[in-house]
């Protein structure tokens, strides 16, 4: 029996990515649920070709074509937020891969949750914006996560096997983005363009611009609190401009465990979606040899003072973080279109940090009410 899942998110980076693996291995798995933003097109020709049981556009002015094209194939279709969390009951699909992008990840894998089944979990910014509701609801659900992004598909790999209670520290690795080797004073022109020129991995556009922010690395030491439950100050983060390292783990022993390979998606996807089993990949393989040398230094947090803002998020707790994400959703879309400068983003969100009220201990519409009252006051504060 194959195994049946739903793939929020398949027109993006990781959806398509996703959609490679299910068609490497049609005996294993089948995508049973398609859900994306507006790209109707490419909906339209992943539903033709996968034959899933529905296809759901978060856009409604989208709705008519999806409908017209995909019902003379007996494909269900949806349109709207809601439809795509509706989806996260049906008992049709035990897997679902969150691979939406921002907060539109949130209430789908909650819903998803509730319901039981298994997530591959791209979407960190799920964890970022209320990690502890999320893993408190976890731990009264029969649903298990398996992280995709890489780094933490990295130490879940090193952590198979071990007594979590031996674990000494959580090592993430960074590439450092486009502006390693910049000054804080270049990168203060930086133009969209330039930070969308990651240097090692290719991914959606906002994921992008928060590698070349840094931002990314902050929110993956919070993804890492929550999904492997250790402490903040036994997580930190280490630059590696090769990207082969993927993460490590250090044991009380003094052993330092760590996940290799090229950098490429595939392999995280793969043993999320195999039930973190080992499935033959079809892609290039490290070739060691290939490299003059693997490099490491430290994070330069007054180069990329959004580094600083995982220890405060943390520290804080709270609805911090959730207000940390909605502040880079907006300052990222308006970088891309040139509203703000680089240095902006980071500006957006502290400025968002004291305006918006803090909430020790938030419930699930607190964080609704946080994300829409930062995303309110952020978009006013720019058009001003
Ligand atoms: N790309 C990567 O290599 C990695 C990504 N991640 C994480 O995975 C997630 C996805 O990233 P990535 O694939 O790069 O992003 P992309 O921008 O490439 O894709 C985003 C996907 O989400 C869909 N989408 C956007 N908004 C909504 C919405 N409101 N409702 C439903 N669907 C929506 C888009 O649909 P459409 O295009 O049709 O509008 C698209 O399918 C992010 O959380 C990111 O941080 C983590 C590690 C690595
Ligand atoms: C592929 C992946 O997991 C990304 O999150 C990646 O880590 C981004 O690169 P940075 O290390 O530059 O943030
Ligand atoms: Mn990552």
């Amino acid at each position: 029996m194959p195994h049946n899942i739903a793939v929020l998110g398949s027109t993006g980076s990781i959806g398509t990515q996703t959609l490679d693996i299910i068609s490497q291995f049609p005996d294993r798995f089948r995508a049973v649920v398609l859900a994306a933003g507006s790209n109707v097109d490419m909906l339209i020709r992943q539903a033709t070709k996968h034959r899933p049981a529905i296809a759901i556009i978060a856009d409604e002015r989208k709705y008519s074509a999806l409908k017209e094209a995909l019902s003379p194939l007996g494909i269900e279709t949806a349109c709207g937020e809601q439809a795509l969390a509706d989806a996260m009951e049906r008992p049709d699909f035990d897997t679902v891969v969150t691979a939406t992008v921002g907060y539109s990840g949130l209430l789908p894998t909650i819903r998803a949750i509730k319901a039981g089944k298994q997530i591959a979990l791209a979407n960190k910014e799920t964890l970022v914006v209320a990690g502890e509701l999320v893993t408190r609801m976890l731990r009264d659900s029969a649903s298990e996560v398996i992280p995709v992004d890489s780094e933490h598909s990295a130490i879940y790999q090193c952590l198979k096997g071990e007594d979590t209670a031996t674990v000494k520290k959580l090592i993430i690795t960074a590439s450092g983005g486009p502006f390693r080797t910049w000054t804080r004073e270049e990168t203060a022109r930086v133009t969209a363009a330039q930070a969308l020129n990651h240097p090692r991995w290719h991914m959606g556009a906002k994921i992008t611009i928060d590698s070349a922010t840094m931002l990314n690395k902050a929110f993956e030491i919070i993804e890492a609190r929550w999904l492997f439950d250790v402490a903040p100050e036994k997580i930190e983060a280490v630059v590696h401009p090769q990207s082969i390292v993927h993460s490590m783990v250090e044991f009380v022993d003094g052993a330092v465990k760590a996940q290799l390979g090229i950098p490429d998606m595939h392999l995280p996807i793969r043993y999320a979606l195999g039930d973190a089993s080992r499935l033959p990949s079809e892609e290039r393989p490290l070739s060691l040899s290939d490299y003059t040398s693997l490099t490491f230094e430290k994070p330069d947090a007054e180069k990329f003072p959004c580094l600083t803002l995982a220890p405060r998020a943390l520290t804080d707790g709270g609805n911090t973080a959730c207000i940390i994400n909605a502040a880079n959703e907006v300052a990222v879309a308006a970088f891309l279109r040139g509203a703000i400068s680089f240095h902006g983003i980071y500006d957006t969100i502290t400025d968002a940090l004291d305006r918006i009220s803090f909430i020790p201990t938030p419930t699930l519409d607190d964080y609704v009410a946080t994300h829409h009252a930062t995303i309110e006051y952020c978009k006013r504060k720019i058009e001003q």
